[in-house]
């Protein structure tokens, strides 16, 4: 069923940090944390054993909205979140000439490495990470492109190693006569 598939895209909605749902057994669990849990269940499933992987991290624009109230270590998965912000720091959209990484960035990143971090943990697989406002087409069509690539680089780390293996291979059946 998924012997064509070479990447899994794996869509993420960064605000769900501070939200939760009532679980079967009635209690409340927070909606990033159940994220992760499929995460995981994905992972490691065997019918994608030799895929990689790409986690879109979506909705963006109401994270770093979301953020200015409501601190990320909300969510226990991110309650290291500590982050250095200057004084004079920008939001993601100002063209400022201060380089400052805003909050939204710091905390997109810090999402971003606890996935890479997850799956490198339980697959030793390296995660593409990309980040994604839903809202906004161009967004999507650039993520869309870097799994395009992803699969590119794979065709062609490929091609590299056979072209290795029959440049010192010592078989005789891989000379031509
Ligand atoms: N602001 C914003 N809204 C988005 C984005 N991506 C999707 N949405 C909107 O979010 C709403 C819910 O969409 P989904 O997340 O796909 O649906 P869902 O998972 O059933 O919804 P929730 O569980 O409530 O998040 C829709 O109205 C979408 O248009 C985004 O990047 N930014």
């Amino acid at each position: 069923m998924f012997e064509d598939v070479r990447v899994v895209i794996f869509c993420v909605a960064l605000s769900d940090y501070d939200e939760y749902v009532v679980d079967e057994t009635g209690e409340k669990v927070n909606k990033m944390l159940l994220t992760k849990k499929l995460f995981e269940s994905i992972a490691t499933h065997p019918t994608f054993d030799q895929m990689d992987f790409l986690v879109l991290l979506n909705k963006f624009d109401s994270f770093e909205e979301k953020l200015e109230r409501v601190p990320l270590t909300k969510c226990e998965w991110f309650d290291d979140f500590h982050p250095l912000v200057s004084r004079h720091r920008s939001n993601s959209n100002s063209s400022s000439i201060n380089h400052c990484p805003s909050v939204g960035q710091l905390a997109f990143h810090h999402v971003a490495v606890k996935f890479k971090r997850l799956l490198s943990s339980l697959t030793n697989k390296k995660l593409y990470v990309s980040l994604v406002k839903g809202l906004e087409p161009k967004t999507v069509d650039e993520s869309l492109k870097y799994a395009r690539e992803i699969i590119k680089w794979d065709e062609e780390r490929l091609n590299f190693s056979l072209s290795e293996y029959s440049f010192y291979s010592t078989d005789a059946s891989s000379f031509s006569p």
